[in-house]
């Protein structure tokens, strides 16, 4: 399916913040290590979150789900020897599993999204389970990755920060399991730092203790342990909402972003921050976010590898600010469902926007008058160039129609409801 979004100079209403993708995966997974029956509230229901469903399942878990709760039984340190998982086209559920495969004896991964996930790199990770002993056939770094794991039983291991914090999250979680104590030393430059402060929270939650060096690049894990069954509950999501906030930000408007922790760990809670250096008229207060819009937007200057799943939305805002923004420090957006830095500029030039791209820099020329747009968009299967665009489109002077955005659903399958449900001029037509 594509979307066309229209011009649409104003936004208005209240809605509630989706639930958080990265907690909802980290609290299905810890829930399924548990040997007794866990609780999480307000899960995330999005592509990603069901691809970890399904995967714990797969491995043993039983779940039974209402509207407002999952209810796990965990398969603790025993999951089943299956012998294939898909876990459609989420990264971060590949590979925190591809470290709880190592407990299984023959375990593939197969490859349904051959152009996005199929695309991205493993190899940092390979290596380290391979320290563990864990032998891993792949398709140079890539998927279809099998895991003959059967008896890692922990020590010293070394894992690379320089292209994904998943891989050392993926050694974290299955560490803790493990018959001996381990020590995980990071090399290189850890990216998305902040999203380990994620994994070390629900990790705590879960009762495993994890000894951090402060900049989070030595860890001991005492082995041994096992995951307690709790009781969660999933925080609404930055990542997603920073779309939101940022269509706000570029129209005349009047948003509410309901249940944002101003307190929570999300590295995209910097949205709030970005928006008001952008001098956008904005209050965060009880955990609401109030956007009250006029168009007018001032270029930044920020560290994109703060809040990496929140730039795409912050660079859509910079294409309609006075002056040049520069978001610098995100090359790991080249490793994500896309290449996030040259296609998704391509993207936004086709649009109508200035945009530069460095190895490691976005740059972009503001256009306060709105571009031209009356284009196809090509969606490179990522939501979130997907929900970027649709920002660009409402201050285009032409309708742009994005295609293939059903692929929003990987992490945010409601997004355009909420969108029209703000005023914006959108609608679904079938893909020609
Ligand atoms: O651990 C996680 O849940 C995630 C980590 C980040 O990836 P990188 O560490 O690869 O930047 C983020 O982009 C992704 O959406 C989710
Ligand atoms: C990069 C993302 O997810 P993942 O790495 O889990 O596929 C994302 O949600 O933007």
């Amino acid at each position: 399916m594509d979307v066309i979004v229209n011009p649409t100079p104003k936004l208005q209403g209240n809605i509630g913040a989706l639930s958080s993708k990265n907690y909802t995966t980290r609290y299905l997974l810890v829930a399924a290590l548990a040997e007794g029956t866990s609780t999480v509230y307000f899960p995330a229901h999005s592509e990603d979150s069901d691809a970890m469903r399904r995967c714990i399942q797969d491995l043993g878990a039983t779940l039974i789900e209402d509207d407002e709760k999952a209810i796990i039984t965990g398969f603790g340190k025993h999951p089943k020897d299956v012998k294939e998982l898909n876990v459609g086209n989420a990264g971060a559920v590949l590979r925190f599993l591809m470290g709880i495969a190592s407990l299984c004896s023959d375990v593939t991964f197969v490859n349904t999204y051959p152009d996005s996930l199929g695309k991205r790199p493993h190899d940092d990770l390979i290596v380290a389970l391979s320290q563990l002993g864990v032998e891993v056939e792949h398709n140079d770094g890539r998927l279809p990755i099998t895991i003959r794991g059967g008896h890692p039983i922990g020590g010293k291991i070394k894992v690379s920060g320089e292209v994904s914090s998943q891989y050392l999250s993926a050694l974290l979680f299955l560490t803790p399991l493990l018959e001996e104590d381990s020590e995980i030393e990071v090399l290189g430059d850890l990216k998305s730092k902040v999203v380990v402060g994620q994994t070390l929270e629900v990790l705590e939650q879960a009762g495993i203790v994890i000894h951090a060096s402060e900049d989070y690049m030595v860890f001991r894990v005492p082995g041994r342990q096992s995951y307690e069954a709790k009781t969660y509950t999933v925080q609404g999501d930055y990542p997603g909402s920073a779309a939101i906030l940022a269509a706000a930000a570029v129209t005349q408007s009047d948003v509410i972003v309901e249940r944002l922790s101003a307190t929570s760990k999300q590295g995209e809670r910097a949205i709030v921050d970005v928006l008001k250096m952008m001098e956008v008229p904005l209050t965060h207060e009880n955990d609401i976010v109030h956007v009250q819009g006029n168009g007018t937007l001032k270029a930044i200057e920020f560290d994109g590898d703060a809040a990496t799943d929140a730039v795409l939305a912050m660079v859509a805002a910079a294409v309609f600010a006075e002056g040049t923004s520069r978001f610098y420090n995100v090359e790991n957006l080249r490793y994500k469902e896309c290449d996030r830095i040259t296609d998704y500029l391509a993207e936004l030039r086709k649009a109508g926007a200035n945009v530069e791209e460095r190895q490691a820099e976005i740059i972009v020329h503001g256009r306060p008058e709105g571009v031209e747009g009356g284009v196809e968009i090509n969606a490179h299967y990522d939501h979130r160039v997907i929900m970027a665009l649709s920002i660009v489109g409402l201050r285009s002077k032409q309708p742009i129609r994005i295609k293939d955005a059903h692929h929003v659903a990987k992490s945010y399958p409601q997004f355009f409801d909420h969108m029209k449900a703000l005023g914006a001029q959108v609608e679904w037509v079938d893909s020609l």
